[in-house]
C-alpha cells in the first residue's frame, strides 16, 4: 500500500507545472471571460468635449438667475452637432443630452423647468453654473490607464474597451478544456439503459464547472474501458485542448484505461490523495505540447469535488489570474459531523444565510442527487474525526 499524498502538495504539484496562456490578440465580441494582458489607457478624454446631461436649454446662468425669465431660442443643438456653436448674453439653445454644449452656456435648465418653448422659452426656475453639463474628462483624462492588465473582462470591462475606441485587445483566452469520460457501463444521456448501465453524467457537470470556471468546454463522449481507445481519442483531442480532463479509470479495477493508458508515459503521475471524496487522482502533461492533464475519479461527487479542489485553481492559473487553494468563508456547523482519519473531506452542506452549515444526509461518492441539494462543501481537516453541532468550519461555497 502506497501512502497518502496530502491535497496541498497534490495542488502545489498542479500549479507549479501548469502555465499561464500565451496572450491572444481578439476582436471585442471574443473578449468576454477572457483575461487583461495589456495595461489599456483611452486615447482621448472622457467624455471629450462639455457636453449636456439633461435635454433642455443650454443658457447662461446669469441669465436665469431672477425667474420667470422668457428668453429667446437661438438654435437647436443635437447629439452628433458638429457645428461650433455659442450663444451670446441673453440668448438660449435647446440642447439634448450629449450634445456638445455652446460656448458662452454655462449651465442646463431641463425641459420640465420651462414651458418647452421653440422660438422663445419661459424658464421657471434658475440653475447655478454647471448645472446638468458633463465636463470633458470628467470620467477619463487621455492617457489614463482604464483597465490594468491582469483585469478579468466582464461586461462593464468590455463597455469601457468599446468606450475607449478598441475594436481589438489582448487577452490571455479562455482555455479549452477537452473533457473525456471512461467506463464501458456509461450511456448517452437520452438513450435507452441496457442492463448494468447508467447515463453517463460526469461530463454535463465537468463542462459546465469549466465554462464556470472560464473556460471553453467540449464534450469528447464516451471512451470504453480500453486503454488504446482511450489514446486514440486522446491524440485526436489534443489539437484543440489547452487542458484535459478524463473521468473513471483511475482506481485499482481490473479495467481501468486511463492508468493503463498513461502510467507507461511517465508524464502523468497517480496518487492517493488524503481526501474524500476524490482519493485517487492522476495529473501530468501528455503530448509534444505538454497539455495539462487531470485524471479525475469516475464517481460523479469524486470528480466535481476534484474539478473544484485542483482543475479550478490551475485554469485560474492558465487565465493569469491569482491561483491557489479554493476559497473559503466561515460557517458554524448545524449538525455533528464525521469524518475519516487522515483525510481532508469535503462534505456536502446547505450553506444558510445565517452562517450555519447543514451537512446533507447522503454523503456517498456517487450520490450526486445529494450533491445537487447542497450549495457548500464544508471543509474537516485530516485530523479532525468529528465535529459537534455549532463547531466553526470553513465552507466552499459552490
Ligand atoms: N479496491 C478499490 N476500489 C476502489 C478504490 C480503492 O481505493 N480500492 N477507490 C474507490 C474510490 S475512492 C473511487 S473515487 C473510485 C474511482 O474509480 P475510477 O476513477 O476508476 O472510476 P470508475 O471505476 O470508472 O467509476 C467509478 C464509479 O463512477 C461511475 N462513473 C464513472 N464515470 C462516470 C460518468 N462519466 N458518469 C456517471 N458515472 C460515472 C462508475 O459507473 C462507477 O460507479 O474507485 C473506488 N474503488
Ligand atoms: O475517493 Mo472516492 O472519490 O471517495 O469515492
Amino acid at each position: 500500500m502506497n501512502s497518502l499524498r496530502s491535497v496541498d502538495d497534490h495542488l502545489a504539484g498542479i500549479l507549479n507545472t501548469v502555465r499561464t496562456l500565451a496572450p491572444l490578440e481578439v476582436e471585442l465580441e471574443q473578449a468576454l471571460g477572457t483575461t487583461l494582458a495589456e495595461e489599456v489607457t483611452s486615447p482621448v478624454a472622457l467624455p471629450p468635449f462639455d457636453n449636456s446631461a439633461m435635454d433642455g436649454y443650454a443658457v447662461r446662468a446669469e441669465d436665469v438667475a431672477a425667474v420667470p425669465v422668457t428668453l429667446p431660442v437661438i438654435d437647436d443643438v443635437p447629439a452628433g452637432d458638429d457645428r461650433l456653436q455659442a450663444i451670446g448674453p441673453g440668448m438660449v439653445m435647446r440642447i439634448m443630452t450629449g450634445a456638445p454644449l455652446p460656448a458662452g452656456a454655462d449651465a442646463v435648465i431641463p425641459v420640465e423647468w420651462t414651458d418647452a418653448g421653440t422660438a422663445q422659452v419661459v424658464v421657471g426656475r434658475s440653475a447655478a453654473p454647471g448645472h446638468a453639463i458633463r465636463r470633458a474628462g470628467e470620467d477619463v483624462r487621455a492617457g489614463d490607464v482604464v483597465l490594468p492588465a491582469g483585469t478579468p473582462i466582464g461586461p462593464a470591462q468590455l463597455g469601457v474597451l468599446a468606450g475607449v475606441g478598441r475594436r481589438r485587445v489582448l487577452v490571455r483566452p479562455r482555455p479549452r478544456v477537452v473533457i473525456i469520460s471512461t467506463g464501458a457501463e456509461l450511456v448517452e444521456p437520452g438513450m435507452p439503459l441496457g442492463p448494468g448501465q447508467i447515463w453517463e453524467s460526469n461530463s454535463y457537470a465537468l463542462l459546465a464547472a469549466v465554462r464556470e470556471a472560464g473556460g471553453e468546454g467540449y464534450r469528447a463522449g464516451i471512451v470504453s474501458d480500453d486503454a488504446a481507445g482511450f489514446l486514440d481519442q486522446l491524440d485526436a483531442q489534443l489539437v484543440r485542448a489547452d487542458l484535459v480532463i478524463t473521468s473513471g479509470g483511475v482506481s485499482m479495477g481490473a479495467y481501468e484505461p486511463v492508468k493503463e493508458a498513461l502510467g507507461p508515459l511517465g508524464t502523468v503521475r497517480f496518487d492517493r490523495v488524503a481526501m474524500q471524496p476524490g482519493m485517487p487522482q492522476g495529473f501530468g502533461v501528455v503530448g509534444e505540447d505538454h497539455i495539462p492533464l487531470f485524471a479525475l475519479p469516475g464517481n460523479p461527487v469524486s470528480s466535481f469535488v476534484s474539478f473544484m479542489l485542483f482543475v479550478r485553481p490551475a485554469l485560474r492559473k492558465m487565465r493569469g489570474l491569482p491561483a491557489g487553494p479554493t476559497p473559503t468563508v466561515r460557517a458554524v456547523t448545524a449538525a455533528p459531523l464525521r469524518s475519516p482519519q487522515g483525510k481532508r473531506s469535503f462534505l456536502r452542506g446547505v450553506l444558510a444565510p445565517d452562517g450555519t452549515v447543514e451537512p446533507v444526509r447522503r454523503q456517498g461518492s456517487h450520490q450526486l442527487a445529494a450533491l445537487a441539494s447542497a450549495n457548500a462543501l464544508i471543509v474537516v481537516p485530516e485530523d479532525v474525526t468529528e465535529l459537534p453541532e455549532g463547531a466553526n468550519v470553513e465552507v466552499i461555497p459552490l
